[in-house]
């Protein structure tokens, strides 16, 4: 469903800021797969979702979205092959638009836009029952804006809108971070259900263990733009989070090690 072949990403190279976010990465997600992404800060866990949205372009390597090549394809030409849900609950949603309007733009997501734009009652009745799968209450409050939800709300919404137009691929990058325990919590719950009920293929990044432990079928950790530990099925199911700890804890006395060689 998706490939990732030999991809690198250098930001200002062969400058004094030059930063290796992804070096000759290589993964491939087989349909329905739900990948949870980990990693220390600046391992680039965003850049690989972003070179995957096509909003960062790589430097080399290609990728592939349901079998059709989509390197060269820019972030607006494969929207309708890719959802996606960021830390930002304003990101995901346009608050000034009423919680309709933003689903009639969701709906429209990687279409020619015409006249499907507009609402039109039969669309209100879909979106209705969409959005009761949230349990809410905002299938009451489709005229209401955006602006005026809790982040919580906001986030279920984008989550949402993410999935309307069953992607390819749904991409959640932190997507719980900005959120209350409680909240994270009912986003997640609704993550497992739309992944499940819509048959996703799903790449989530999270600096959450259990998170990254109890959720998808595989998990990856990155570091220094490489993918480092790669589990799945069994072996991923068997792990805990004091495991993760200690691949996190070897990581770092490795670098120290390093480090102390080059002094
Ligand atoms: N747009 C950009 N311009 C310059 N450098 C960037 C850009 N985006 C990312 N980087 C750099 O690339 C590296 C990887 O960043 P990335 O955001 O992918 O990491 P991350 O694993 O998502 O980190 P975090 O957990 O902190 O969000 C970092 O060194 C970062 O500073």
């Amino acid at each position: 469903m998706l490939r990732i072949q030999g991809v690198s990403k250098t930001f200002f190279p062969g400058t004094v800021n030059e930063r290796r976010a992804l070096v000759d990465v290589s993964l491939h997600l087989r349909e329905r797969d739900f990948v949870t992404v980990i990693g220390s800060n600046g391992a680039g866990k965003s850049t690989l979702l972003n070179v995957v949205a096509g909003s960062i372009r790589p430097d080399a390597g290609a990728i592939a979205i349901a079998g059709r090549d989509v390197t060269r394809l820019d972030d607006h030409q494969r929207a309708a092959y890719v959802g996606r849900v960021f830390q930002n609950p304003s990101s995901g949603t346009a608050p000034h638009l009423t919680i309709a309007e933003n689903l009639a733009i969701a709906q429209s997501r990687g279409k020619k836009r015409t006249l499907g734009m507009a609402v039109t009652a039969r669309k209100r009745m879909t979106y209705r029952d969409e959005l009761s799968i949230l349990e809410q209450g905002l299938e009451d409050r489709l005229g209401d804006w955006v602006g005026l939800l809790s982040g919580g709300q906001r986030q279920s919404l984008s989550l949402l809108m993410a999935t309307f137009t069953r992607p390819q691929i749904l991409l959640l990058d932190e997507h719980t971070a900005a959120l209350d325990p409680t909240r994270a919590g009912l986003v997640i719950k609704l993550t497992r259900e739309l992944v499940e009920r819509h048959r996703l293929t799903t790449l989530m990044v999270t600096h959450n263990m259990e998170q990254a432990l109890s959720m998808g079928n595989r998990l990856i950790m990155m570091h220094a733009g490489r993918i480092i530990l790669d589990v799945a099925d069994e072996e991923k199911a068997k792990m805990t989070v004091a495991d993760l700890m200690k691949s996190f804890e070897n990581l770092r006395d490795a670098e120290l090690s390093d480090r102390t060689l080059l002094q």
